[in-house]
C-alpha cells in the first residue's frame, strides 16, 4: 500500500504539489490522472525519495522509501525511461541493476522476455526507440518482483498494440496482488486500465475514486429537442424545472438542449404538454472534455489559443 498523507512540494514560487492526501490499496490498478504539469511526476518522485518534500509524508506500506532494506524488491518505478547509459546494452543495463540489489541474473531474461526485448537484448539502449525505451524501462521496475509499482506514463511512444499490451500486463499484476499507481494524463486511456482514479489539479486533490464513478459524474449528457414550436416547448419544459438552452445544430436548425435530463423524462412532458416532437435524442459529451472542465481552473499550462 501506498499512503500520502499532507504532501507538499513548493519550488521557489512554483507550488508543485499542494497537501495531497490518498492512498493507493493493492489488487487494482489506480490510475494517476492530471493535466500537463498538474504535479504527477513529482509525487511519484517524492514516493521513491528522489524529491524531498517541503511537507507531508510518502509511506509505502509504512515505510519511507530511503528505510527500505532492498528497494527495487520491494517497489519497482519508471519514472524517466531515458535514464539509462546509451552504450550500455539493454541486457547489461538490467545485470548492472538486478547486481547491485542482490536480485539473480537469470531474472534479466525472464523480465526481457515479459516486455518482448529479449530479440534486442544485445542492442545498445542509446539507440532504442521511446517505444522501446519504455519496455526496457518496464523490465527494470519489473526485475525486482516487487509488490508496488509506480509508472509515469508508461504507454508514452508506444503503438496500439503495445499500450494493450502495458494494460493487459498492468492488470495481472494487479491481480496477483500488488499496488500500482499509474499515471497518465488521458482519462480514456485510464478507462480503460485503470480500476480508481486519483484525480489531480495543479497539485491539488480533484477525486479520489472509482473509474466508473469518474465517468458517471463527468460524463454528462444532454437532451436534444426539436419541435415545430420550440419556444413554447422551451417554456413548458422551464415550468417543470428543467434547464433549456437554444442553440443551432449542425444543419443549422434551432434546437433545445436540456440538461439533466432523460429522453424519457422530456418525450412524457412533452406528450402531457400536446406537442408534437420532431426530433427527441441524447448527446453524451466527450469524457476527455468533462475531465479537463473538472480540473480546468487547476490546468497550469494550456495551449495559447485555449486562453
Ligand atoms: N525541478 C523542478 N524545479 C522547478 N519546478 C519544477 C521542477 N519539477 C517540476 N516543476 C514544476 O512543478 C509543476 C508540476 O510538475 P510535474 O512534472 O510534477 O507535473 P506532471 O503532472 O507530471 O506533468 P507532466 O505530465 O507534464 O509531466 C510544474 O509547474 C513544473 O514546472
Amino acid at each position: 500500500m501506498i499512503q500520502i498523507q499532507g504532501l507538499t512540494k513548493q519550488y521557489g514560487q512554483v507550488q508543485a504539489v499542494d497537501d495531497l492526501t490518498f492512498e493507493v490499496q493493492p489488487g487494482t490498478v489506480t490510475g494517476f490522472l492530471g493535466p500537463n504539469g498538474a504535479g504527477k511526476s513529482t509525487t511519484m518522485r517524492m514516493i521513491v525519495g528522489l524529491d524531498t518534500p517541503t511537507a507531508g509524508t510518502a509511506l509505502i506500506d509504512g515505510r519511507l522509501y530511503r528505510d527500505l532494506a532492498r528497494p527495487l524488491v520491494e517497489v519497482g518505478a519508471l519514472l524517466d525511461a531515458k535514464a539509462v547509459h546509451p552504450n550500455r546494452s539493454a541486457a547489461n543495463h538490467l545485470r548492472w541493476l538486478a547486481q547491485s540489489n542482490g536480485i539473480p541474473l537469470r531474472r534479466v531474461d525472464e523480465v526481457l522476455g515479459l516486455v518482448g526485448l529479449s530479440d534486442v537484448a544485445g542492442k545498445k539502449a542509446g539507440g532504442f526507440s521511446l517505444g522501446m525505451g519504455q519496455r526496457l524501462g518496464l523490465a527494470a521496475a519489473l526485475l525486482g518482483d516487487p509488490g508496488v509499482l509506480i509508472l509515469d506514463e508508461p504507454v508514452n511512444g508506444l503503438d496500439p498494440e503495445g499500450i494493450r499490451w502495458v494494460r493487459g500486463l498492468l492488470q495481472a499484476l494487479a491481480r496477483e496482488g500488488r499496488t500500482i499507481l499509474v499515471s497518465s494524463h488521458l482519462l480514456s486511456e485510464m478507462a480503460l486500465t485503470a480500476e480508481r482514479l486519483v484525480v489531480i489539479g495543479r497539485g491539488r486533490l480533484v477525486a479520489d475514486t472509482t473509474t466508473r464513478e469518474f465517468i458517471r459524474e463527468h460524463s454528462a449528457s444532454t437532451v436534444v429537442v426539436r419541435a415545430p414550436r420550440l419556444g413554447e416547448v422551451a417554456a413548458w419544459l422551464g415550468r417543470h424545472g428543467l434547464e433549456t438552452r437554444e442553440r443551432r445544430d449542425a444543419e443549422g436548425r434551432t434546437v433545445l438542449d436540456v440538461a439533466d435530463a432523460t429522453t424519457d423524462d422530456v418525450g412524457t412532458l412533452a406528450f402531457e404538454g400536446g406537442f408534437a416532437l420532431t426530433e427527441l435524442s441524447m448527446t453524451q459529451a466527450s469524457l476527455e472534455d468533462a475531465f479537463m472542465d473538472s480540473t480546468g481552473r487547476d490546468v497550469q499550462y494550456r495551449a495559447t489559443e485555449e486562453r
